[in-house]
């Protein structure tokens, strides 16, 4: 796992003041933000904060106002400098970075998103979508054609000519995205990206960050005041508070065990006992392997989904059993073996009917996806991690 983490933050602190040494021995002493503002004048920002963020995942910061969720962000791309610890971008220590250098990384690694949108007003939507290419020197043909595909991925293809204030707030953040992916960045940072826009549109712009990731795979940090949107995009949650990480986790970890007091209070309005279901969350499984197949069949069964393992079915659906790549792989070096051979058989299964407290706590230890199976045993679908904890945010917040 290591190896995937693409942004690793270790021990980093950041205090707001010009005498910082004497608020670190008091937070290293375990002092408050309270107390060490009060008898030293200086702000803690952030406090020994230490996550990863792998390849491809959506990491949510998440945390009331002055947690310290936009400070932490900015020490990522050093817009903050930070007081203490280290930065790694795929494997590097940006703290201690050129200033030549973190330019580089700025243009070329990572984009941000603002809340504010941050668009200039006399330029037009094209020529704000191919901004952060300008600043690269990309030459202006090819700066346009990568500014229009961006417009045309987030939904604004057609829009080009026109300026800021004749767009809605959610198509102007529409470019606000576009202007990021145009520079073709590994690392989104998105700070309260969607806090301004109405709750429909929110949610409009919520759907599509989940469904352009599904190809863009993309690294994204997104920044978050809102549980119902952490719960919903992020495939890990980072619970700030007081500039410390209270809970570092998944939205199914986080909600079936909170590892404090306050995080507890945090979710406890996430209703787990409602009548959300395994069948109303479920996914059509898209590939299975059969216990007939060899491992050949499988692995490229799994290589054309997209997936790492597989469920196991017999011809007439009957669930059998989960197999991985790592399986196949072992059973083609060593020349043998059918799937229902070497084929894992123990696993855990929910019924359509089951409920979301009883499928959460599953998926809390590791199991993802589930599958779904009906009375007689046939696989019928499966339940990923997040779209159940989705789907129990959507509702609440429905409700509420
Ligand atoms: N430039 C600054 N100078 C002094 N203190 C600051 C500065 N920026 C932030 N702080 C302090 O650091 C703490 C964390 O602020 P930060 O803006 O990171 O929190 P946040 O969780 O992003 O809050 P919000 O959701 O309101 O933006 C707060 O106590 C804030 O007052």
């Amino acid at each position: 796992m290591a190896e995937q983490a693409i942004i690793r933050i270790q021990n980093l602190y950041k205090i707001f003041g010009t005498h910082p040494e004497k608020a670190m021995t008091m937070l290293r002493d375990g002092r408050s933000k309270d107390e060490i503002f009060r008898s030293t004048k200086q702000g803690v920002g952030v406090a020994d904060v230490s996550f990863e963020a792998r390849r491809g995942e959506i990491v949510v910061v998440m945390g009331l106002s002055g947690s310290g969720k936009s400070t932490l962000v900015r020490c990522i791309n050093r817009l903050i400098e930070p007081t203490a610890g280290s930065i790694f971008i795929d494997g590097q220590d940006i703290t201690t970075m050129t200033a030549e250098e973190l330019r580089k990384l700025r243009q070329h690694k990572m984009s941000m998103v603002f809340q504010s949108f941050a668009l200039f007003p006399h330029r037009t939507v094209l020529d704000n979508a191919s901004f952060g290419l300008e600043i690269q020197g990309v030459a202006e043909e090819e700066r346009r054609k990568r500014a229009h595909e961006a417009l045309e991925l987030v939904g604004l293809a057609g829009w080009e000519g026109s300026y800021p204030a004749q767009l809605s707030g959610g198509m102007q953040q529409r470019v606000g995205l576009a202007r990021a992916l145009a520079v073709s960045p590994d690392i989104l940072l998105m700070d309260e990206a969607f806090s301004a826009l109405d709750p429909l549109i929110r949610k409009d712009m919520q759907d599509e960050l989940l469904s352009l990731q599904e190809t863009m795979r993309k690294t994204i940090v997104f920044i978050s005041h809102d549980l119902d949107e952490a719960l919903k995009l992020g495939d890990r949650i980072v619970l700030m508070r007081d500039g410390r990480i209270e809970q570092c986790g998944t939205g199914e970890e986080i909600l079936a065990n909170p590892a404090t007091e306050y995080v507890r209070r945090f979710v406890e309005d996430v209703d787990v006992t409602k009548a959300v279901t395994a069948g109303q969350v479920m996914k059509r499984t898209e590939a299975v392997a059969y216990g007939s197949d060899g491992p050949r069949t499988a692995l490229r069964r799994m290589q054309k989904a997209g997936l790492s393992s597989l469920f196991v079915v017999s011809r007439d659906g009957l669930l059998k059993g989960w197999v991985t790549a790592d399986m196949t792989d072992i059973a083609l070096k060593n020349g043998n073996g059918r799937i229902d051979e070497i084929m894992q058989a123990e696993v855990s299964t929910v019924r359509v009917e089951t409920p979301a407290a009883d499928i959460i706590p599953l998926m809390a230890a590791g199991q993802s996806p589930l599958p779904v199976v009906d009375d007689r045993g046939r696989l019928v679908g499966v339940v990923v991690r997040g779209s159940l904890i989705a789907g129990l945010a959507e509702r609440g917040g429905n409700a509420q």
